[in-house]
């Protein structure tokens, strides 16, 4: 997969070269390309902004900038014959683990984060006509730019990738992973020592019956959903929750 990220702090996406995004970079799992918007700028300022029309507080970007940007990136066509455009923002469409799943499969994405105010909306109008673009919102909330929001995304979408993590770990056990997962918070983990300042494992765990566990996490999870998500519970099918019973 091919990620392109255009900002004026290319900066902010040092952390993707560590950790797991970090590993799947070095093994060509993924290419990270970032890109200084401002290189597109003619002005001595490298102004990149401007009053909002209309009126109003703070600034928007302005179009032309973008336009040169995306263009010249875009041009460079990669492993499929154009990306799938990505601008994180409030007032997407909320960004899920199904998102990222759908993300996972694309080819070649396009992040154009925005800060200020956000982009003169005739970019992605302008786009839209060429390429896929999702407005995407990672939480009902107002960050100073978009650039957080695709680092979460980058990661998000980067864990799912073939080879990324490691054999043991299967995302189909994720949370919110689609299947028995679904609309369920994963519950409680443990690990070694048995006890630890007088706290004790849940005994099922270290029973070895693998029914009676899985049964003993649903319904850990089920607890937790209701207790931290209540509204995801109705949303539940029923019929789902013991599929993976194993029989015991
Ligand atoms: C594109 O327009 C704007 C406007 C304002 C801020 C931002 C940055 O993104 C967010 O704040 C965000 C993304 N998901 N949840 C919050 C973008």
């Amino acid at each position: 997969m091919r990620v392109d990220i255009i900002s004026i702090f290319p900066e902010y996406f040092a952390p993707l070269d560590v950790s797991l995004v970090g590993k799947a970079r070095e093994r060509g799992i993924l290419e990270i390309r970032l890109h200084q918007l401002r290189d597109w700028t003619h002005d001595v300022h490298k102004t990149v902004d401007d009053t909002p029309y209309g009126g109003g507080p703070g600034m928007v970007m302005k179009p032309e900038i973008w336009g040169e940007a995306i263009d010249a990136v875009i041009a460079q066509a990669g492993p499929a014959a154009s990306p799938r455009m990505i601008v994180p923002t409030p007032s997407g469409r909320p960004f899920t683990q199904e998102t990222a799943i759908e993300y996972a499969e694309e080819p070649w994405l396009l992040f154009t984060p925005a800060r200020y105010e956000g982009i003169d909306s005739r970019v992605a109008a302008e786009y839209g006509s060429r390429l896929r673009v999702d407005e995407v919102s990672v939480g009902d909330y107002v960050l100073a730019g978009g650039e957080a929001a695709v680092l979460v995304i980058v990661e998000a979408v980067g864990r799912l990738l073939p080879g990324v993590l490691g054999n043991a770990r299967s995302v189909a056990d994720d949370s919110f992973a689609p299947g028995s997962m679904a609309n369920l918070l994963e519950g409680p983990v443990y690990t070694k020592p048995p006890t630890w300042r007088g706290r004790e494992v849940p005994e099922i765990l270290l029973s070895g019956h693998h029914g009676k566990i899985a049964r003993w996490r649903r319904d850990q999870a089920l607890r937790r959903t209701l207790e931290k998500r209540p509204e995801l519970v109705a949303r539940l099918d029923p019929a789902g929750l013991d599929k993976d019973d194993r029989k015991i």
